[in-house]
């Protein structure tokens, strides 16, 4: 079954500042993502990758094309869907995370965690469990769990930024680096969580930066260049541009 398909796609930036130039940074993109499928998005620096996440978790909204998300209750344009459907599917179907950890001030991490778990009305214990084994499973130490991620390394951070996307197990989940700032030992640890995750039907579209990730995960992968897709191919075919 198809999770998702993108269709036509494109994004242009109105630049105002700069005397009403537009630039572009996604121009017909196409592609099909299948239930249960990790699909890598690679290319060089600015030929779209963030944009395309953004595209599809509607944080950009598109300047032209589809993006249908197929649900079990019937298509959902997002591209051109209500903002109160975006949310709902947020809360329950999309997950979404960045390199950056949106800022809650004053919420210890492994509430920032559960937090998402709670919207979904699990009850609080519960969800403070799964939050803990989430950050011990990413090498969070213990004694981090209580304080404000504020004040965290760009790693730590990057962790309760994974831990906060995954914990309500959403059916499709579109990380953008999410382990650019982890040690190779979390960074494998992150791999084994994310493998567990797939085993258990969650489909991923991702952007890494480490070709040892993409081998690990990978069925497929999407090379981007100048905000055009140049070849969608199974992982056994890829040949690792971007990364020689
Ligand atoms: N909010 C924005 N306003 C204006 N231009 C933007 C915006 N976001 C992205 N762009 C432009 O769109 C193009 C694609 O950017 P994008 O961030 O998607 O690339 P990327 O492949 O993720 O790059 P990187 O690997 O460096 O993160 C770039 O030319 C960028 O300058």
């Amino acid at each position: 079954m198809t999770v998702l398909t993108i269709d036509g796609l494109s994004k242009t930036f109105d630049m105002h500042v700069l005397g009403e130039k537009q630039v572009v940074g996604l121009d017909d993109v196409s592609f099909e993502v299948d239930d249960g499928e990790f699909l890598a998005i690679v290319g060089e620096s600015g030929s779209g990758k963030s944009s395309l996440l953004k595209c599809i978790y509607r944080t950009y909204q598109p300047t032209a094309g589809r993006v249908v998300y197929h649900d079990t209750g019937g298509d959902v344009d997002l591209a051109a869907c209500p903002e109160r459907d975006i949310i709902a599917l947020r809360d329950d179907a999309i997950g979404y995370t960045s390199q950056f950890l949106d800022e809650i001030p004053r919420v210890p991490a492994v509430d920032v965690v559960a937090r998402p778990l709670c919207e979904q009305g699990v009850p609080n214990d519960e969800a403070r469990t799964t939050a803990e084994s989430l950050l011990s499973r990413l090498h969070l130490p213990e004694e981090l769990w209580d304080a404000y991620p504020a004040t965290f390394s760009g790693g730590e951070r990057q962790r309760i930024n994974l831990a906060q996307a995954i914990a309500p197990k959403p059916r499709l989940l579109l990380l953008d680096e999410p382990t650019s700032a982890l040690d190779p030992e979390t960074r494998a640890a992150a791999i084994d969580l994310l493998q567990e995750y797939l085993e258990d039907g969650t489909t991923v579209i991702g952007v890494f930066h480490n070709r040892d990730v993409i081998e690990a995960v990978a069925d497929r992968v999407v090379v981007l260049a100048d905000g055009r897709v140049r070849q969608v191919v199974p992982i056994e075919e890829y040949n690792g541009e971007v990364f020689a």
